[in-house]
């Protein structure tokens, strides 16, 4: 795997990209509380969680809507401070935005700059950590082409589709040499055959970078089809209920991996516990409530 990985990385000039391996991510009893908007008291969105991200792994967080994914995501990101406990990054406590930890907002195509071309989006990843250059024009020209944009380097966002423009968000991000990608929700606006190239796309980056993926998603069948391991939480508050590892090989495959026994058996598993769980969204649960 490491070879043909190795190859893959030469033939497009990236060889100092994600080489060095990513540190582990560690959450440990983190909590979240928001400021009530009806309630005096705070709403209590996150009970304590615990999590440990280990250098290349590919994990999902899958629960209903409300449950705190994204909030659990930006507080990993260090974009939202936790209320108590901590998160680190090989034993470093993260306050605030880390270089190695790279954050994809949930609308892709509202990230991009409208007023900037592909190559220019794209080379805005590189110029964010003040390393433009020519070489690394090469970089974002050899990304472009790795996320299948070859020939739409001049092109504006507005001229692609939703789909092209989350390839453009990924080469972006990717540019930014990340070794940890947190993905929020990243394919669920585009139809159901675009997510299916993006996904088998995404899953081809995380090898060939060897990073480390965090991905939320509220699709069950997403989740199996892409991680090694899904973390589900429960809402109100966001809680981890079960944590199952996939047992399916990479590579993956659209048609033959969705009818393997073993997805099926863990589709069926999980939905029924999504369902379970499944309680209608809410504002959260007031601090002291029962
Ligand atoms: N900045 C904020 N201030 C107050 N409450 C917030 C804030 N951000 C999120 N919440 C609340 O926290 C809860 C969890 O929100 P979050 O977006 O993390 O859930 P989610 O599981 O990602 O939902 P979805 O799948 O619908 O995106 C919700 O009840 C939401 O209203």
């Amino acid at each position: 795997m490491m070879n043909w990985i190795r190859e893959r990385r030469a033939g497009y000039g990236l060889h100092a990209v994600g080489v060095d391996e990513a540190p582990t991510l560690r959450v440990e009893q983190v909590t979240k509380q928001y400021a009530g908007h009806t309630a005096k008291a705070p709403v209590q969105v996150l009970a304590p969680v615990d999590l440990t991200l280990e250098p290349g792994s590919f994990t999902t967080i899958l629960g209903p809507s409300g449950c705190g994914k994204s909030t659990l995501l930006q507080i990993m990101a260090g974009l939202v401070a936790p209320t108590d406990g901590t998160i680190s990054l090989d034993g470093r406590a993260v306050q605030g935005p880390q270089p190695e930890l790279l954050y994809l907002f949930q609308q892709y195509s509202l990230s991009l700059f409208p007023w900037r071309t592909v190559l220019q989006n794209v080379a805005f990843g590189v110029e964010s950590r003040g390393r433009r250059s020519a070489e690394t024009l090469d970089e974002c020209r050899s990304l472009i082409e790795r996320v299948g944009l070859k020939g739409y380097e001049g092109h504006y966002p507005w001229q692609l589709s939703g789909g092209m423009q989350q390839r453009v968000a990924i080469a972006r991000a990717l540019v930014a040499r990340p070794k940890i990608l947190l993905m929020d929700e990243p394919f669920s606006a585009v139809d159901a055959l675009t997510r299916e190239e993006l996904q088998d796309e995404l899953l081809g980056i995380w090898q060939e970078y060897d990073l480390t993926i965090v991905f939320v998603t509220h699709d069950f069948e997403e989740a199996i089809y892409l991680s090694q391991e899904i973390v589900v939480l429960k809402a109100h508050p966001g809680a981890i209920v079960e944590k199952r590892a996939v047992p399916i090989a990479y590579p993956r495959n659209q048609l033959h991996t969705r009818a393997s026994e073993a997805y099926l058996a863990l589709r069926h598993d999980l939905h029924e516990l999504i369902f379970s769980l499944k309680k209608k969204p809410g504002a959260g649960v007031p601090v002291g409530a029962p």
